[in-house]
């Protein structure tokens, strides 16, 4: 049974519909993260697992047991927010206890559950500080050590690294995912960041208008995107237009050429998406997948180069262009452009 089931879950607001009927299932001491644009309903969703809204219709199960009309301090789950919400006037270790304080859990256990918490967060010694003495990293780790300290099962973190600059966001993201195998909770985190989502996650779930439309590992996710809103949201893949050539390949006006994937295309396949990284600026095979176009702009990104490639039927393509191929060509030469047939990905939608 998965430690988490959401069935059929829909929050309205007046006219925006933040989830639609949305079905997800989380495994106990899974790292799940929701991806998704702006107003796709990730903070709804952890909102309504949490108990902090409830939902119009669907249900919440926890370990097959419905929580709905069971207050958020009572459901076995614990939810990490994207402000900290540290009480300020509290120091350290009391805003570490306050949830265990209101379960009433007796003073020496608290202490020492307190301890331990503020030790796998590598806080050790400060208890006694104000929040308004801490630095935002460590700010946010008192928050993390309060949500752990309950021992819950199942952690919600909304856009928990947020507030932190990239490289210790980057620390705090592999602290975030041992302490998450330390404890073997399960771990729903919110990002706006996609590579944060897949450098962190067992399984990444990709929202759009309140549904999840993929839903499975990063590197599966990734380079087998199932909608052209996945293709471009994540790694902003090229997405081509165009149509099914009957002889297997696809036929794209843009590109001026024809895409030919490794598998079957479906009948109704509208689309391609083909990933910038896998384009390489020579012709990989005789015939389909190669095309020529001419160089419009050039964008050092330090570990490579991004070009926008014009090419023969007036699509721009993304084309990366690694550091180590040496200098990347210059804007207005003529490029021709290959890739292999498994980066063709069909797109459903
Ligand atoms: N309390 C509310 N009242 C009215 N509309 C709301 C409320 N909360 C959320 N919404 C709307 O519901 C939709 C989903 O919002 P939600 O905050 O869940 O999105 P999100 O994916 O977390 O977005 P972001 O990445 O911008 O935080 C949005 O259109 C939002 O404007």
């Amino acid at each position: 049974m998965p430690l988490l089931s959401l069935r059929a879950l829909t929050r309205r607001f007046g006219q925006t519909l933040a989830l639609d009927r949305l079905d997800l299932d989380v495994a106990a001491g899974e790292f799940l993260t929701l991806l998704g644009g702006s107003g796709s309903g990730k903070s709804t969703l952890l909102r309504v697992v949490a108990g902090f809204e409830t939902a119009d219709s669907g249900a919440v199960l926890l370990e097959g047991r419905d929580l709905s009309g069971v207050p958020p301090h009572a459901r076995p789950l614990n939810m990490m927010f994207q402000s900290y919400a540290l009480f300020p006037h509290m120091n350290v270790a009391a805003n570490v206890a306050y949830g265990l304080r209101r379960d009433g859990v007796p003073r020496a256990e608290r202490d020492a559950r307190v301890g331990q918490a503020l030790a796998m967060v590598g806080l050790e010694g400060f208890g006694g500080r104000l929040p308004h003495r801490l630095s935002g990293g460590q700010r946010q780790r008192v928050a993390l050590a309060r949500a752990l300290v309950k021992r819950p099962r199942l952690l919600l973190l909304d856009e928990p690294l947020g507030a932190l600059d990239a490289n210790l966001r980057e620390r705090t993201g592999f602290e975030l995912r041992a302490l998450q195998r330390e404890t073997g909770a399960a771990f729903i985190m919110v990002t706006h960041d996609q590579q944060e989502a897949l450098a962190l996650a067992d399984r990444v779930a990709v929202l759009e208008h309140g549904r999840v439309v993929q839903l499975g590992p990063p590197r599966a996710v990734y380079d087998r995107p199932a909608t052209r809103f996945v293709a471009q949201f994540l790694g902003a893949a090229n997405v081509l237009e165009g149509r099914p050539d009957g002889a297997g390949g696809f036929d794209c006006p843009g590109l001026g050429a024809t895409l030919r994937p490794e598998g079957a295309l479906p009948p109704g396949t509208a689309a391609c998406a083909l990933r910038p990284e896998r384009i390489a600026l020579r012709p990989l095979a005789e015939g389909p997948n190669s095309a020529e176009g001419v160089v419009e702009e050039v964008a050092f990104r330090g570990d490579d180069s991004l070009l926008l490639v014009r090419a023969g039927g007036g699509a721009l393509l993304r084309v990366g262009h690694a550091e180590e191929d040496g200098a990347p060509p210059p804007r207005g030469a003529t490029v021709r452009l290959g890739w292999e047939a498994a980066s063709v990905v069909p797109l459903a939608g």
